[in-house]
């Protein structure tokens, strides 16, 4: 008999901000490649997670949440999302088991009308809801629209993980490998770090500051250590709206500022396999999400 084709293709997972998609998408490449984060909203890139299985490859774009534009940043990212949504061969949408649906699940099944890829309905979190409320969730979910599958799922326990992998997989076209099969992500290094910091930075800061905050890496060099070990220097800007946040960011005498740090170095060098010199710099960018020229300089 002869070997079943190789299947490959893109594939995305929507759903509102918090939703858990950076988490199944961690859980399903086995890598982190996504940040996640309790704020919402805290995926701004597009971020191709690369599933690897036997005779199949799933691209998985990891978009961020859709929502109402309010700012020149938020018509960009609504911009990104239905570019990348009419451009995949399997859309997942993400609803949490433990959240009642509501009109931002249902802005995002009425913008999926029309988009051309299988849709799968995925009810996420299913470690935090009983079983009555899972399978509520699944008919409520099933009502929405027309989806090809509707599975549970858990990507903190694992549980059902590789149920979506393989019904993702299952609507990919036979196509030959599109990346190298030792790929998690194509994205750049550098964005990779950047989104590091920007992780360590969220952590524990109010609601107003977490749409205020990007990350550029600078530079980048590597070099040996006198002990003949390889070490990566990299300078990168953490940029603020207002000359007020920088006390934030900071902390007491530079103490929040240090913590960042350390919390993104340990990453980056999990990432790079060497060791680290991480110099952060607070830059002041005034309204930077309403100015398409400084949009432009952090990559949007
Ligand atoms: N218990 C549990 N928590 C989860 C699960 N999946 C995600 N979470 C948590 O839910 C929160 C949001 O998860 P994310 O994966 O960041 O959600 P997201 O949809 O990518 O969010 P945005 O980037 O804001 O759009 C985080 O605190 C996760 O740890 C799960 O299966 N079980």
């Amino acid at each position: 008999m002869a070997e079943p084709e190789f299947r490959a293709g893109f594939g995305c997972l929507v759903g509102r901000p918090n939703a858990g998609k950076s988490t199944l998408t961690n859980a399903l490449v086995g890598e982190k490649v996504a940040i996640t984060s309790e704020k919402p909203q805290t995926t701004r890139r597009a971020i191709r997670g690369i599933v690897n299985r036997p005779g199949a490859q799933l691209v998985l774009v990891d978009t961020p949440g859709l929502h109402r534009p309010r700012t020149l940043l938020g018509e960009r990212l609504n911009d990104l999302v239905a570019e990348t949504w009419s451009d995949v061969d399997v859309i997942g949408l993400c609803v949490p088991a433990n959240e009642p649906i509501g009109p931002g699940d249902r802005f995002i099944v009425r913008a999926l009308q029309g988009v051309r890829g299988t849709k799968l309905a995925i009810v996420t979190k299913t470690d935090l809801a009983d079983r009555q409320t899972v399978a509520q969730q699944l008919l409520a979910v099933s009502a929405l629209a027309d989806f090809a599958e509707v599975v549970p799922v858990s990507a903190v326990s694992g549980e059902q993980v590789e149920l979506v992998a393989e019904l993702m997989i299952g609507q990919l076209p036979p196509s030959p490998m599109l990346y190298p099969d030792d790929v998690a992500t194509d994205e750049p290094t550098r964005v990779r770090i950047a989104e590091f910091v920007r992780e360590a930075a969220l952590e524990g800061v109010r609601d107003e500051l977490p749409h205020s905050i990007a990350v550029l890496v600078e530079e980048m060099t590597e070099e040996t250590t006198r002990g003949g070990e390889p070490l990566t220097r990299i300078y990168a800007d953490l940029y603020i709206e207002r000359p007020s946040q920088k006390a934030i960011v900071i902390g007491r005498g530079g103490e929040r500022l240090r913590r960042v740090g350390a919390a993104a170095r340990t990453q980056i060098e999990q990432l790079l396999g060497t060791k680290v010199f991480l110099d952060l710099h607070i830059r002041v960018a005034k309204e930077w999400q309403r100015d398409p020229k400084q949009l432009r300089k952090l990559g949007f």
